[in-house]
């Protein structure tokens, strides 16, 4: 990071609020990106991928049309990956990698995004040792560009009725893979459309007869010299979508498309010569791909986050609309309240959401060496950390980006904001990787060991409770919250408050359940009715662990210097949630009608202590310009004349006649002035 974010020629506003920051932003940049090695990194990957003439990003993105972007898309990701490894450590794909991504890609997928982050993973974890050596050598010498098709028109959440059949003939030693209705149609699969000619594809197996599920393979699609799709495929690009568009998302069809046997992935599950079925050691190990995708894009979006509230901040630094005080000058937006309740929150959860990040990488690693001994023990409880942090993270981060946007005012609905680029992008993180309801649900289910299971356990004096879920298990306080005011609260007052709301919750949503069960004929049926309190239990358990993690992590620094900016940050994520969690937190007088005011009262001061250090705060997330992409979130903070630059490269402009004009504006006057 640079020695300082001054320069000469910067805007005076935005200079006086880093003269008057409190810390130092190198110290806090360095607590957050978990250390000054990294951070020294980060500058390091940064100055060798602008050294790179082959990563100069000239073209701006948002001008281009949906096949120019795909195009460019690609020229990038190819160049990304041509030079990765002399700039960065590519086995560091939660830390080097993600950052050098987003300094290359901006906030798009491209053409090799799924066959690195779900093949490669897939192919290490999920390959028996022959296919290991037959496919990781072209994976990543890139001699195939591959792609994980699972979804299809008719099912993306419920895998088990995939309509793709794989059915083993042990004659030839082949699977037939079939689409046999239009709904089998695989759909959605990123990089499948034009780019890939390998794809994983997920497919129900059937052997000797019998039905065994959903199972991975590693199949063909496309001829390796002409590209061409193979006889018994046809594959196609989607079309347009809401974001992404620099990757070509795909259909794909088989007709009775023979592969050969070993292309099922048989590390866990296996298909003998003869058709006999070797189940795996756990029912989901072939659901490895996604686990990892959820556990990796936690970071990804927290960062999403981090480049908004970093541009929305820095412009209200820059931007002076109204009085606060008649006649006294206006003022800067940040000044208002109203702006600092909308965006300071923000500032807190992505440094909640990254250090949310940093834990589920940890827990990743350690479930991906048990597996590789052979241990399945730690998959449930990282599958629910995985599933409830994507949902509750990618929601709030939508809800995040779009507060930033609005703060913006009108500038924030232009290109040059970010603010479309950014949200688009991150709010396909709601539903890619399961859709964030069905993601609840499961942490209802299953996660953190089976918040419901766990319930019963719990009420029979057998729970065998992890880290995560201990809390559970504790009796609900008879007394009120500790909280009396701001300055005296302790992080272990504000967890305990979180674990109360969520035990609360996921005590009534059990007996709703068993209420439920009563009434209704099926256990699913009970749980269906009973869909809407799971997931709020769910929630308010993800926010317990984010309020929990959050302090755990803090309490690392004894920097006096940045310490105190952790603690009003904690806080005010704590308290904005208790204040917009109401009636979670007053149930049985928890928290009385005079606790709430107060909590109340301690944002305002909050907000207020904030204010001045919040330029210094964003600035310490350590964004680039190049990775900002942003007229109103520059560093310099020069945004009017840099407004106008941008609008005036806009292609529209490079004649002063516009075609529109000449076919259909100029005649309609034409015309009407022959009728004057
Ligand atoms: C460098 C920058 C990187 C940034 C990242 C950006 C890259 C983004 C690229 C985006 C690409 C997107 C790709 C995709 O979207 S791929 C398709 C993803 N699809 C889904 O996620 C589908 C969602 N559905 C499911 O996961 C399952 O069907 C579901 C979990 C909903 C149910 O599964 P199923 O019906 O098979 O199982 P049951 O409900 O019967 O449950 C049985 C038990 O198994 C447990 N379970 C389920 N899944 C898992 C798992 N993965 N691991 C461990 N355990 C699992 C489940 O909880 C049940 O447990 P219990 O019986 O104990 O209750
Ligand atoms: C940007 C993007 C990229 C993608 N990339 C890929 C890819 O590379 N490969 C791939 O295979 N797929 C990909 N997908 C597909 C994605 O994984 C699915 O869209 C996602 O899993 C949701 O499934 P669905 O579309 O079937 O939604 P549905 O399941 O049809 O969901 C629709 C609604 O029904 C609700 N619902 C569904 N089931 C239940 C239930 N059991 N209980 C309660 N409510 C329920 C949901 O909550 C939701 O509100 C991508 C999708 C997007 C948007």
């Amino acid at each position: 990071m640079e020695d300082t974010l001054i320069r000469e020629g910067d805007n005076l506003d935005i200079t006086k609020e880093r003269r008057n920051a409190t810390f130092r932003v190198k110290k806090l940049a360095a607590f957050i990106h978990g250390g000054e090695e990294i951070v020294r990194r980060r500058k390091e990957i940064y100055d060798a991928v602008e050294r790179e003439p082959r990563l100069k990003n000239s073209v701006p993105i948002e001008f281009l049309a949906r096949e120019e972007r795909h195009e460019e898309q690609a020229r990038r990701a190819v160049a990304m990956t041509d030079v990765a490894t002399d700039i960065i450590d590519g086995s560091d794909m939660f830390g080097e990698g993600i950052y050098y991504q987003s300094l290359i890609m901006g906030r798009d997928l491209h053409s090799l995004s799924l066959h690195y982050s779900m093949v490669l993973p897939a192919i290490q974890n999920q390959a028996d040792d022959e296919q290991l050596d037959e496919w990781l050598g072209p994976i990543i010498s890139r001699s195939l560009i591959s792609t994980y098709a699972q979804t299809e028109l008719g099912h993306g959440t419920n895998l088990s009725k995939l309509e793709t059949t794989a059915t083993y003939d042990p004659k030839t030693q082949e699977f037939i893979l079939h689409s046999p209705t239009i709904t089998a149609t695989k759909w959605w699969p990123g990089a499948l459309g034009k780019s890939s000619n390998y794809a994983i594809v997920m497919a129900q197996l059937y052997t000797n007869g019998k039905w065994h599920g959903p199972h991975p393979f590693f199949v063909q699609l496309r001829d390796a010299e002409t590209h061409m799709p193979l006889k018994g495929v046809t594959v196609g690009d989607i079309g347009p979508k809401l974001g992404i568009n620099g990757s070509d998302n795909g259909f794909l069809r088989f007709n009775n498309f023979r592969i050969p046997r070993k292309t099922m992935f048989m590390k866990n599950a296996k298909v003998l010569p003869d058709g006999t079925y070797v189940p795996p050691k756990h029912a989901k190990l072939g659901f490895g791909a996604m686990v990892f995708v959820r556990s990796i894009m936690i970071k990804d979006q927290s960062m999403q986050l981090g480049s908004a509230i970093t541009i929305a901040v820095r412009y209200s630094a820059i931007r002076r609309q109204g009085e606060i005080v008649p006649n006294s000058g206006e003022v800067q937006i940040l000044d208002y309240q109203t702006q600092q309740l909308r965006l300071f929150p923000q500032i807190s959860r992505t440094l909640a959401f990254l250090f949310a990040a940093y834990e589920v990488k940890d827990l990743y690693l350690r479930v991906t060496t048990q597996l590789q001994e052979g241990n399945t023990e730690l998959l449930p409880e990282l599958h629910g950390l995985s599933s409830g942090l994507k949902s509750v993270v990618s929601w709030e981060t939508a809800q995040g980006i779009e507060q930033c946007r609005l703060a913006c005012g009108g500038h924030g609905y232009s290109q040059a904001s970010a603010f479309p680029e950014i949200y688009s992008y991150a709010v396909g993180g709601c539903t890619y990787e399961g859709e964030n309801i069905v993601m609840l649900l499961q942490v209802a289910r299953q996660a953190f060991l089976g918040l419901v299971k766990i319930v019963s356990s719990i009420r029979a004096g057998t729970a065998k409770l992890s880290l995560l879920t201990s809390y559970i298990a504790e009796k609900q306080p008879k007394t009120r919250s500790k909280f009396t005011c701001v300055e005296n609260v302790s992080a272990e007052d504000l967890i305990a408050d979180f674990e109360y709301a969520a035990r609360e919750q996921i005590f009534y949503a059990y007996d709703l359940l068993k209420k439920n069960e009563t009434l209704y004929s099926t256990p699913e049926e009970a749980w269906n009715k009973t869909g809407i309190e799971l997931c709020k239990a769910s929630r308010l358990h993800v926010k317990a662990f984010l309020v929990r993690n959050y302090f755990n992590y803090v309490s690392k620094c004894n920097d006096s210097e940045i310490r105190p900016i952790l603690d009003q940050l904690g806080k005010l994520y704590a308290l904005d949630g208790i204040s917009g969690g109401g009636v979670w937190f007053t149930r049985r007088g928890y928290y009385s009608d005079d606790q709430m005011a107060t909590v109340r009262q301690g944002i305002y001061s909050l907000l207020e202590k904030i204010r001045p250090n919040a330029v210094a705060i964003v600035d310490a997330f350590d964004f680039s310009d190049r990775e900002l992409q942003s007229v109103l979130g520059r560093r310099d903070g020069n945004v009017y004349e840099n407004l106008l630059k941008w609008a005036q490269q806009n292609p529209m402009n490079r004649s002063e006649i516009s075609t529109a004009y000449i076919k259909h504006l100029k005649p309609m006057m034409t015309e009407g002035k022959s009728k004057l």
